[in-house]
């Protein structure tokens, strides 16, 4: 089996890669990247290292395409591929929509059958979303035979894997834990027989546990890390002030998930105590600003703290005040290497908080929200 996985980065190589090969896939990465791709075409093999145990494992069957030039190369991987995934980063599906169109196109007139691409980012409705911004470059008829053959089901992926700098540039380090949730309705053809995906036929409950409990639980040691003057998740995870603060998000985020999904408290209690272990690894180095990187993309209206802090207001009836506090300390993220940081402080001084917080997470001016973040804001910015 052939699969074509776009991004051979952390969660590519460190995640989705380890488990298709163990599940018998030959697996062709395409990246920008030069060093990854000519590291995987000369060793055809890397090393994931589980955290914490003495147990690694060597990947084999692996290659690598660069997606800009060597692009008939990946038309023609696409079209005789089993199974496609992404792990590229939210902002990137629109950018690699483009080929993979074309390697759809080549695939039906090739009559190659059906095929399903799975994107694993950290977002709600990646797959849909990537679906979209393919669709953009086919026309009618075409679009049509693509959509006959190609399934789109969305995913959550869930397994922490930083950044790091290893002398071989393709090892790469990882938490022994990890969750692959595909939903089915969407699938052509047969269930991509990989290994440790669970299938669900309902994901929502699913992506919004894991995103409104692990990412928004990671927002915490992140952005309150950071205006607390930490440089790693362990450090924030050390200061009493930010641990209060996760356990007051969790519980707000938890509410939230019990009340709308019908979750048991306990169950969920316990999940979410697992995941506060999970940040406090010792032997992962996790720095706050890979964790905090792209706050703009954080305080989207469907993602993981502006999401829960509404849902909590509304349904709750009260006001979400920890989450409050952790979107307050998004805003006054000015980590001057991240582009999306620069622009929200950017943002702030010339429009002023109103504004900018309005145009980032979508909310109503008049929403209460806007005033109990922009209250938390005033004290913390004092
Ligand atoms: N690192 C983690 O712990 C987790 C990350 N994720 C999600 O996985 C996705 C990837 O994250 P990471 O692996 O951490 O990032 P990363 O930065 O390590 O990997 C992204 C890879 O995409 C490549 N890329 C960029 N533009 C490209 C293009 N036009 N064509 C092909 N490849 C391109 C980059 O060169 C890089 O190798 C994100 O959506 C993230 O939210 C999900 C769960 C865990
Ligand atoms: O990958 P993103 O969406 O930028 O956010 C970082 C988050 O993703 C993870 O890398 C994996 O879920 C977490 O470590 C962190 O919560």
């Amino acid at each position: 089996m052939k699969a074509v996985h776009f991004g051979a980065g952390n969660i590519g190589r460190g995640f989705i890669g380890a488990l298709l090969d163990q599940s018998g896939f030959e697996t062709i990465f395409v990246d920008v990247n030069e060093t990854l791709i000519n590291q995987l075409n000369e060793r055809r093999s890397y090393t994931v290292e589980l955290a914490g145990s003495a147990e690694s494992l060597e990947v084999h069957h692996v290659s690598g395409l660069n997606s800009i030039q060597q692009e008939a190369a990946v038309i023609e991987a696409i079209a005789e591929a089993d199974l496609i995934t992404t792990a590229v980063g939210p902002h990137i599906l629109s950018v690699i929509s483009g080929l993979l169109a074309k390697g759809l196109k080549q695939r039906s007139q090739n009559n190659g059958g059906s095929v399903n691409v799975i994107a694993c980012e950290n977002m709600i409705g990646g797959s849909e979303s990537l679906k979209a911004s393919v669709l953009e470059h086919l026309e009618g008829d075409e679009a049509d035979a693509v959509l006959a053959e190609t399934g789109f089901p969305n995913a959550a992926v869930d397994r922490i894997v930083p950044d790091q700098f290893n002398e071989d540039p393709l090892a790469v380090k990882v938490e022994p834990y990890y969750e692959w949730v595909v939903e089915t309705p969407p699938i052509k053809g047969e269930r991509p027989a990989v290994e440790g995906i669970t299938y669900v036929s309902d994901l929502t409950p699913y992506i919004e546990r894991k995103l409104f409990t692990v990412n928004t639980g990671h927002a915490v040691p992140a952005y309150l890390g950071y205006y607390y003057g930490h440089k790693t998740i362990m450090e924030a995870m050390n200061d009493p002030k930010v641990k209060d603060v996760l356990r007051g998000t969790l519980a707000e985020t938890g509410a939230v998930l019990v009340e709308k999904y019908g979750f048991d408290k306990e169950t969920h209690q316990a999940y979410a105590d697992k995941i506060i272990e999970r940040f406090e690894n010792p032997d992962l180095s996790d720095e706050v600003t890979r964790v905090g990187r792209a706050p703009k993309r954080k305080l989207g209206p469907k993602d993981r703290l502006i999401r829960p802090a509404f849902e909590y207001a509304e349904r709750m009836n009260e006001e979400p005040s920890h989450l409050a506090e952790v979107i307050a300390a998004a805003l006054l993220y000015d980590y001057k290497e991240d582009p999306e940081a620069a622009e929200i402080q950017e943002e702030l001084k010339n429009d002023g908080f109103q504004a900018t917080l309005v145009r980032v997470s979508g909310l109503d001016a008049g929403h209460p929200l806007v005033q109990l973040v922009e209250q938390k804001y005033n004290q913390m910015k004092a």
